[in-house]
């Protein structure tokens, strides 16, 4: 299924830090064990685990934060993770990373960001367009997929990969109303560079939704789009109270009861579909009743997303795999499926444009 790697995909939930690539997590892992600062032995198996209950993904997370949050780390991994985006074809990418302090070595939440940015500028392997362009702008002047589409055909295959880039700022569930309220403030401010989004996440076992919703409700006032983790544990009040809300997209979609099902149906809003990642958690039993089946053939709003490509050893192309022998999907209904996510990006209308032109401009090679 070669076909499932150079079909342009449309990647929606992706966490930066989940996506480190092994290779880089072990580098910097030994690295710090060297310098004492942790004992490489003792968390060794916590990055080799291959399926991980929630509790333990989270002790994955917990780690890789003491590994990645530095200014030089933060921008290698960007740019590595869109690299990787962007060789297997992924033509829009909506990444999604959390604002972090580290008072020790003076990292804030604005130099953060300004670490992701400094990723984004760097790379010189790809073409990422991730500066918005103003409304204003005549809609033909947006080409930017089309000057150099990626195809499958041989003469193109290993043409520079172009790559639209968007960022979400992410609340951690263990953060309190007013760290919250400093992301959205933060997000504002950094719309001029690609930030479209706030999204809600972190340990479902933590937090209580009524600490984010001020910020969250700000958020959107404020014209930034949403998206929440929403049903990873069975938390029937939360996920009630997440719909109500009425947020542009969740993410999993996995403990709901048939109450939740019919609100989100009635409600039209689109799930970002993380098979990989909901299988090796076991909050799914098994690929055979995924609710990704059920939500399509009801003809649902669903995207296909890695989630965590590092934490999960998967890809998107992988995914794309799975769903296909999973629930019987040829190549058309796969490029129809990554086609109908631009539908539900967060990008400006320009570029929704541009991606709408691309992907009818590629669409003969694949049904
Ligand atoms: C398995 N499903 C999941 N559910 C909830 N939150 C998740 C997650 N996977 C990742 N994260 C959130 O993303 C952080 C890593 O990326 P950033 O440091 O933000 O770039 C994790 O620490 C967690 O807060």
């Amino acid at each position: 299924m070669e076909w499932c790697v150079s079909m342009p995909k449309v990647e929606l939930h992706a966490h930066l830090n989940g996506s480190i690539r092994d290779s880089t997590l072990l580098e910097l892992t030994k690295s710090l064990g060297e310098r004492g600062v942790i004992n490489f032995s003792q968390v060794e198996h916590i990055i080799m685990k291959y399926n991980r209950s929630v509790k333990e993904v989270f002790q994955l997370f917990d780690l890789i934060r003491i590994v990645t949050t530095d200014h030089a780390t933060v921008t290698r991994i960007t740019r590595e993770v869109i690299e990787d985006f962007a060789s297997e074809n992924v033509v829009y990418l909506e990444l999604r990373t959390t604002p972090k302090r580290n008072d020790a070595i003076g990292m804030t939440k604005s130099s953060y960001v300004e670490a992701v940015l400094k990723g984004l500028t760097s790379l010189t392997s790809v073409d990422v367009d991730f500066i918005p362009h103003g409304e204003e702008e005549e809609e033909h002047s947006r080409t930017f997929l089309l000057n150099n589409p990626t195809t499958e055909d041989e003469d193109t295959k290993n043409s520079r990969k172009r790559i639209y880039v968007r960022l979400l700022l992410s609340i951690d569930r263990r953060e309190t109303t007013e760290a919250a309220m400093e992301t959205i403030k933060l997000a504002l401010q950094m719309r001029p560079f690609g930030v479209v989004g706030i999204d809600l996440s972190g340990n479902p076992l933590l937090g209580d939704w009524n600490t984010y919703l001020p910020a969250l409700k700000f958020a959107r006032e404020q014209g930034l789009y949403v998206t929440l983790h929403c049903g990873e544990i069975p938390n029937a009040m939360e996920i009630h109270q997440m719909l109500d809300f009425k947020p542009h997209r969740i993410g999993h979609a996995i403990c709901f009861e048939d109450q939740h099902w019919e609100i989100l149906k009635s409600s039209k809003i689109p799930v970002e579909i993380c098979l990989t990642s909901n299988i090796r958690t076991m909050t799914v039993r098994s690929i055979d009743v995924h609710h990704f089946d059920h939500l399509y053939k009801a003809k649902h709003p669903v995207v296909l997303c890695t989630d965590d490509s590092g934490a999960f050893s998967t890809t998107l192309s992988n995914e794309y795999k799975i769903a296909a022998n999973a629930f019987d999907l040829g190549k058309k209904e796969l490029f129809d499926l990554s086609r109908n996510a631009v539908e539900l990006i967060f990008a400006e209308r320009q570029v929704k444009e541009d991606l709408r032109k691309y992907f009818n401009s590629v669409a003969k090679i694949w049904e």
